[in-house]
């Protein structure tokens, strides 16, 4: 039978099936072979009876993950704020740029508008061609906006910390009290967190996770063929992609530019293209196989 992971704890993993939440091991081939099953895995298993079963096989995955070790995400939703803790642009066009390198969708998510509307990232990610929500998870304001968005769709809440992610999980599906303040202090240096990965249902068909601690997700930013492929990671650079002067054009600073030049006329904005140009200095002198 078919089932999808929901959930990895010590060596078990925890797959939704037609039968139930079954308890699984996966088959010792996979550590053999060093595959690793993720939580959001389609995976063959054999039931065993008593809520238990095997992992067989991995079904193909739409894409993956390493930090948070998860698959087949249909969408990154990236919660920000212009109240404290303040989002740093910067972050949101980084974990974007991974979002659509891995075949997956984003939502910008401005919360805290009971404190601070977020008129200038709302602005800012509407113009660029994302799906925005602006909510606040305090009032409440918002929310519904935000239901079709994550309706139907897998969904990984990430963000700066601070910037509300429980809270508005939360707020989707009041008395859902998602792992509140499950937050080490013993640790002493900011907020440490054990937490394991889980795919969440909530009743308004939506399919949540969000990371445990925070996750910049820059493990897989720097991950294979995210250099070459930077500019796609940028949906408003492409209609321009292809009409450089240059074949083998940056988009930083030559001539002839049709990135460039899009940004000299105001259709593509300045502070996206500086996150580019940050990225792509970042990435620049990567060697591929530094990448692996
Ligand atoms: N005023 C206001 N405060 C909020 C809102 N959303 C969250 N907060 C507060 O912001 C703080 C952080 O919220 P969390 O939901 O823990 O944030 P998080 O993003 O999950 O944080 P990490 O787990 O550290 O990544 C809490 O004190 C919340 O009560 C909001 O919309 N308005
Ligand atoms: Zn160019």
């Amino acid at each position: 039978m078919e089932g999808t992971i929901f959930k990895a704890l010590s060596g078990f993993y925890y797959a939704d099936t037609a039968d139930g939440i079954l308890e699984c091991r996966a088959r010792g081939r996979f550590r053999k072979d060093g595959e690793t099953p993720l939580v959001g895995d389609c995976a063959e298993i054999t039931p065993l009876g008593n809520g238990k079963g095997i992992l067989e096989r991995i079904l193909p995955r739409k894409n993956e993950f390493l930090r948070p070790a998860v698959s087949n995400i249909d969408q990154m939703v990236i919660v920000a704020s212009a109240a404290i803790p303040e989002t740093d642009p910067f972050l949101i066009d980084r974990l974007a740029v991974v979002a659509r390198l891995r075949n997956c969708g984003v939502v910008v998510c401005v919360n805290k508008c009971d404190l601070n509307h977020g008129d200038f990232l709302v602005g800012l990610y509407r113009k660029a061609g994302f799906p925005v929500a602006r909510v606040s998870a305090e009032t409440g304001e918002g929310i519904s906006e935000l239901i079709p968005l994550i309706t139907g769709r897998v969904s990984v809440f990430t963000g700066n910390s601070g910037v509300g992610k429980t809270s508005i999980l939360n707020a989707l599906e009041p008395g859902f009290h998602l792992r509140v303040g499950e937050v080490s202090e013993k640790l002493g240096r900011g907020r440490h967190t054990t937490r394991h990965v889980e795919l969440f249902r909530l009743s308004c068909g939506a399919v949540v996770t969000d990371t445990p601690g925070f996750s910049s997700f820059d493990a897989d930013l720097l991950d294979l063929n995210t250099k070459a492929r930077l500019p796609w990671g940028m949906p408003e650079f492409e209609p321009y992609l292809g009409k450089c002067r240059f074949s083998d054009c940056s988009h930083t600073k030559e001539q002839g530019c049709a990135v460039l030049e899009a940004v000299a006329q105001g259709k593509i904005q300045p502070s996206r293209h500086e996150s580019y140009r940050k990225l792509y200095e970042l990435l620049k002198d990567k060697k591929e196989w530094e990448q692996l």
